[in-house]
Parts: C-alpha cells; structure tokens; sequence
C-alpha cells in the first residue's frame, strides 16, 4: 500500500482574473521528506504555499493534510491546524515592536496561553537551536543583522516543534556565506524535527542543501520532479533552461 502524503495538492487550480496560476497542479509530500519548489518569478511558488496554509482559497481541487481536504475549513478549525505547521516568511516578517523573545514566542503566548515565564524559556531554547545567544531575546529586530534576523524567524518557526515547516524564500537578501549557514541551519531544525517540509527557493543551492527532492512549477503545473541531486544531469528542458540561466527554452517560449 503507498504511503498516505503528509501534504497533497490535488488538482488544484487558482485564477487571477483570466489568468489561471495554479493550473490543476498535482504535488505532493511523504512524511518527514523535504520538497523544494523551484520555477520562475511570477509562476506560482507563493501562491503554492499560500493555498495550503489557507491564507488563498484554490478555485479547484483539494489540498490534503493527511489524507483530509482543508480547503474552506471554518476559522476555528484553520487556526488548530496551524498550530502543527511553522512558517518562516520570506524578509523574516518579525513584529518591529516585540522584543525578539517574545516574536519567537507569539503563538505560545498568543495562541496556546503558555504562560510568559515558559514562553520566554522555550523562546531561548529555539534561539539557542539556531545558534543565537541568549543575550539577543531582549533584544528588538531592528538591532540584529539580516542573518539574525532569519535565525530569530527559523527560531519562531520552530518553536512549537511543528509537523510542516514552509520556508518562502529563506535565503533572499543574504550574502552567500550567511545564506549559506541559514540553509544548514534550516536542514538541520528540518532533521531534528523530522518534520515534512516543503519550501520555494531561487536559489539552486539553496534547493540542493535543504531539498531531498526537487519539483519545477511552471504554467500553473509540476514540468518536473526529482531527487535533489538529479538537478544538474536531468536533461528536462525546463529544467535545463532555469538551471543554466539561459533566456531561451521552452520557458522563454511559453511566457
Ligand atoms: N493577491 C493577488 N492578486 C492578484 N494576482 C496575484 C495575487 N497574488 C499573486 N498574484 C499573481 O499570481 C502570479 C504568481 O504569483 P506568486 O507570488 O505565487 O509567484 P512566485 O512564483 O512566487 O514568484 P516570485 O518568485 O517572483 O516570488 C503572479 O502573476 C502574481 O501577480
């Protein structure tokens, strides 16, 4: 029997006036694995993620939490099945006026009433798991570097220790060395865990360092999907174009 997916999208199709993004797009995710999507601006990667984490409602289609349709849950229902799943958004989106304890800590406190002395001890352990002292959890957002900043965002991905991690664009913005260490960080939280993850990337090594598999979204639809080190030798021409950066293929073709 195969494996029931911890996440599935099925048939799934999204529209933005005429223009279908999500074009019946089949994808999905086994238990404790890591899936990268890749594909190109505008294709639908945000929009991807955005329809599973209920903040987009597909026009078509069902998005599957194991096995289960959540597609038009009522509030309620969505907000508990947050509370298993952690995003790290792309620009870190931390609260300018909290303290980055407490950002860490906002649904412990905010959603699951732990109490502020716990809050702010598993705050530290999260900030500890991605290597930043403890000294930074009084600290504001705007005083701490890019590179922290993303560690403090992974920090509160993490802290509930969630069963799905999504990471949208986790490394944009950052120099190669510092992106570098938050895709190491990112692979081993994601490990530590054994969460299913699923993230979207520009940035070919990124995908390769937190991805065990690779999927290419183009025109609305999966144009490939392999194992993260098949990326350099498949000979799909999507493939091929987006990762030799070259301005014609079929990409250039179809857009
Ligand atoms: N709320 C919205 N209203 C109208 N159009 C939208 C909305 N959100 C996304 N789109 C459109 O959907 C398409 C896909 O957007 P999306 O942000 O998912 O692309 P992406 O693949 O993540 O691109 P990038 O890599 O540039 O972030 C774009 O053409 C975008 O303009």
């Amino acid at each position: 029997m195969t494996q029931t997916p911890k996440l599935a999208w099925k048939g799934v199709t999204k529209r933005f006036g005429d223009r279908a993004v999500l074009d019946g797009l089949d994808l999905s995710v086994a238990p404790g694995r890591s899936l990268v999507i890749i594909g190109g601006s505008g294709q639908g990667k945000s929009v991807t993620i955005k329809t599973a984490l209920g903040l987009m409602r597909p026009e078509g289609g069902q998005i599957e939490l194991d096995g289960e349709n959540i597609v038009g849950l009522p509030e309620s229902k969505r907000r508990k099945l947050f509370s298993r799943i952690g995003v790290l958004f792309q620009g870190a989106a931390l609260f300018d006026s909290l303290s980055i304890w407490e950002n860490v800590a906002f649904r412990l406190l905010n959603a699951d009433g732990v109490p502020r002395k716990q809050a702010r001890e598993r705050a530290i352990d999260a900030l500890e798991q991605v290597r930043l002292d403890p000294a930074v959890a009084d600290r504001f957002p705007s005083e701490l570097s890019g590179g922290m900043q993303k560690r403090a965002g992974l920090a509160r991905a993490v802290v509930a220790q969630p069963e799905i991690l999504f990471f949208d664009e986790p490394t944009t913005g950052l120099d190669p060395i510092t992106a570098a260490a938050i895709n190491q960080l990112i692979s081993d939280q994601v490990r530590r865990l054994g969460s299913t993850a699923v993230s979207i990337t520009h940035d070919l090594a990124s995908a390769q360092t937190i991805g065990d598999e690779i999927a290419m979204l183009h025109g609305g639809k999966i144009v490939w999907r392999g194992p993260a080190a098949d990326l350099h030798v498949t000979d799909n021409p999507y493939v091929r174009q987006f990762v030799e950066g070259r301005p014609d293929g079929p990409i250039a073709h179809a857009v």
